[in-house]
Order: structure tokens, then sequence, then C-alpha cells
């Protein structure tokens, strides 16, 4: 299992807000590890991101998850990946304020079309794996930015995806969370054998990562003559 991106190029906006974003980006991200995506704001990272989890197709290149293009593959195919093989854990969590933690999860799986009686043992165990096995009939409003983070890590593996996505988990808890919530994300990655891409700028997760993809490498420094 690996995820290959190989001559990325993206380019947004129109007219005089046209920006190439990346060009020609190839990186390779291997599976069990978690690696950190890295660089300064607006060099790419979440877009990096959106391709890679096929919900912005490149302008060129290819994105090949164990080998198959996710880039060239028809809308449908591409709504298919996105469902089954991708898990997406974006900044603010994005959870449903009304409902308690363990529908948050099976609320994800019955959208990708999965029966809620044969993935609630499942989602309950999973819960308890990240540490909230005694917050499962919490709603989302009665939980703490790391446990809020902690359900959205579960939702997005209930379905066991090759690919994991993580944009900025840790936006809104404090270091000690910080810390914590990347161990367990790492962990997980490793026991799962999943790919890890975490775009962010908290050092603390830069420590805790497996290792890091720089967006804007610094240039080489001049030899002085
Ligand atoms: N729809 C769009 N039209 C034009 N430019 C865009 C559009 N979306 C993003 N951009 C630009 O693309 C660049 C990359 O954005 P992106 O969000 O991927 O960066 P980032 O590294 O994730 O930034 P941050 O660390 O601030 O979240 C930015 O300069 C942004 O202004």
């Amino acid at each position: 299992m690996s995820l290959e991106l190989r001559g990325i190029s993206v380019t947004l906006g129109h007219g005089d807000a046209r920006v190439t974003v990346l060009d020609g980006l190839d990186a390779t991200f291997a599976a069990g590890t978690a690696t950190a995506l890295v660089g300064p704001s607006g060099s790419g990272k979440s877009t990096l991101l959106a391709v890679a989890g096929a919900l912005l197709r490149p302008d060129a290149g290819q994105v090949l998850l164990d080998g198959a293009d996710l880039a060239a593959l028809s809308e449908r195919d591409r709504a298919r990946a996105r469902r089954e093989r991708i898990g997406y854990m974006f900044q603010s969590g994005n959870l449903l304020g009304g409902l308690v933690v363990v529908d948050q999860l099976l609320a994800a799986a019955s959208i990708a079309g999965r029966s809620h009686r044969q993935l609630r043992p499942r989602a309950e165990e999973l819960l308890t794996e990240l540490g909230l096995g005694h917050r499962l009939r919490h709603r989302a409003d009665q939980l703490s930015g790391g446990e809020r983070q902690r359900v959205a890590l579960g939702r997005a593996l209930l379905l066991e995806p090759a690919l994991l996505l993580v944009d900025e988990p840790t936006a809104a808890v404090d270091r000690t969370q910080a810390r914590a919530l990347t161990e367990l994300i790492v962990g997980t990655t490793a026991g799962r054998g999943c790919v890890t891409v975490i775009a962010t700028h908290d050092p603390a997760v830069l420590a805790v990562a497996d290792s890091a993809f720089d967006m804007a490498p610094s240039p080489p420094e001049r030899l002085s003559a």
C-alpha cells in the first residue's frame, strides 16, 4: 500500500486571481507511516490533500493509490474511492451537533451505504480504542475540543481506509492534547497500515509524525567562494 503523487500540477482561480498552486509536484507516502505535510501558509498543503483525496482533479499528473491512478478515474469511480478507500479528518472535525458520539460514526457510514446494525459494534469498539468508551452517548456539543477530534478520527477510520488525510488536527487543542492526538494518529496508522498525511503548522505534530514532507523546501545554501 502506498500513495504516490507524480508530476501534480494545479492552477486555481480565474483572471487576476489565477494561481499555480502545485507545479509538477512528486511525492511518495508509505503505508503504516504518518507524514507531516509542512510549509508556509499558501504553499498548497490543503490543495495537495484535496488532490490526494480525489476531491480535486489535478490539471496534470497521477495520484497512484496502490498503483491505480485516482486522477484518471470517472467521477463515479472517484466518488466510490472517496467513500470506500479514503478517510478525511478536517480542521474543526465538522461533527453534527445534535448527534451522540457513536451516531456521528454511523451517520457517516450510512452515507456510504453501510448498515448501522452491522457497524455499531465496530464503531463502539473503535471509539473505545480511541479513549472515548465513556463518552459514547454524549452529544458532540458536550465534548472537549480534543475529544471532538478523536470522534472525527474514529469517523474517518470506521470503514478501514487505505488512505487517511488529516488537515490541521490540533488547531483547536492545547499542547498536551495536540501531542496525545498526534500520537493516537501515528499509532493508529502503524496499527492499520494505512497511508496517513497530516497538513500542519504545529511543531507538536511534526515532532511526533514518522516523517515530514516540506511543500517549500528552502533553497540549498550557497557555498561561499
Ligand atoms: N479557489 C481559489 N482560487 C484562487 N486561488 C486559490 C483558490 N483556493 C486556494 N487558492 C490559493 O492557493 C494557494 C494554496 O492554498 P492552500 O489552501 O492549499 O494552502 P495551505 O498551504 O493549505 O495554506 P494554509 O497553511 O494557510 O492552510 C493559496 O495561495 C491560496 O490563496
